[in-house]
């Protein structure tokens, strides 16, 4: 039988539209640090939704392993018996398969919990002013730390600590009280692209 040779102008064979086709597989997680109602969450899910990788929130994942809320958790076993749930609880995520990866917003207060994030991810700080912080974390009461007779002094007394240590991170990230979750996404993946070179492609 004969075998026809391909020219140059001729269709590529399946196999290599379809290598050509697959995702950019992301190598490392994508950490998302910051003060409480920065948007962790929020902003996180959107952009694992866009870039199609796996979203994983530690706070809701020591909720549903100890079936309570961090409120009941605060309450009945204090903060330090929480931070070690974190401390385990991320260090497990950040094992797995590479995502996005929502932290609470302590969790880059702890030394270790920097070097585990720093050994498995990229750390994005979601940098919020206090008063945009402030309109979104006032609404609800899920927040142990912010029960005082000051919430909004006690949030911007972490922010003041905490701003300098979260300012760390690989990339700082400028949200903004008038972007939309979705507008803040596509600033984030705007920015990202050009910091990570697997970056996959994004809807
Ligand atoms: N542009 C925006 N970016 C982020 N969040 C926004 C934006 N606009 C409105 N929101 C709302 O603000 C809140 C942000 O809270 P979110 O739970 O995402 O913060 P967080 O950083 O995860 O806080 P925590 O540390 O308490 O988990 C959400 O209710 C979200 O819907
Ligand atoms: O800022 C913090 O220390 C916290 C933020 C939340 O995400 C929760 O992890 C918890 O309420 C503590
Ligand atoms: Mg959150």
């Amino acid at each position: 039988m004969a075998i026809r040779k391909r020219s140059r102008h001729s269709v590529p064979p399946a196999t290599t539209i379809r290598r050509k086709k697959r995702r950019r597989k992301m190598k490392r997680h994508i950490v998302m640090i910051g003060m409480m109602g920065a948007g962790k969450t929020a902003i996180g899910s959107e952009l694992a939704r866009r870039l199609h990788v796996p979203f994983t929130d530690s706070d809701a994942e020591i909720e549903s392993a100890a079936a309570m809320s961090i409120s009941e958790i605060f309450a009945r076993d204090g903060e330090a018996f929480f931070r070690d749930r974190e401390t385990q609880v991320l260090s497990r995520i950040l094992k797995g398969p590479p995502g996005v990866v929502s932290t609470g917003g302590g969790a880059w207060m702890q030394a270790g919990n920097r070097e585990l994030i720093r050994a498995h991810g990229l750390s994005v700080w979601l940098n919020c002013d206090l008063e945009t912080l402030w309109h979104r974390v006032r609404q609800r009461s899920t927040r142990p730390l912010l029960k005082t007779a000051d919430p909004k002094g006690t949030l911007a007394r972490l922010l003041e600590q905490r701003a300098p240590v979260y300012a760390g991170a690989d990339v700082t990230f400028e949200a903004r009280a008038d972007d939309s979750i979705e507008a803040a996404a596509t600033r984030l993946i705007d920015q990202l692209r050009g910091i990570v070179p697997e970056f996959p492609e994004a809807k």
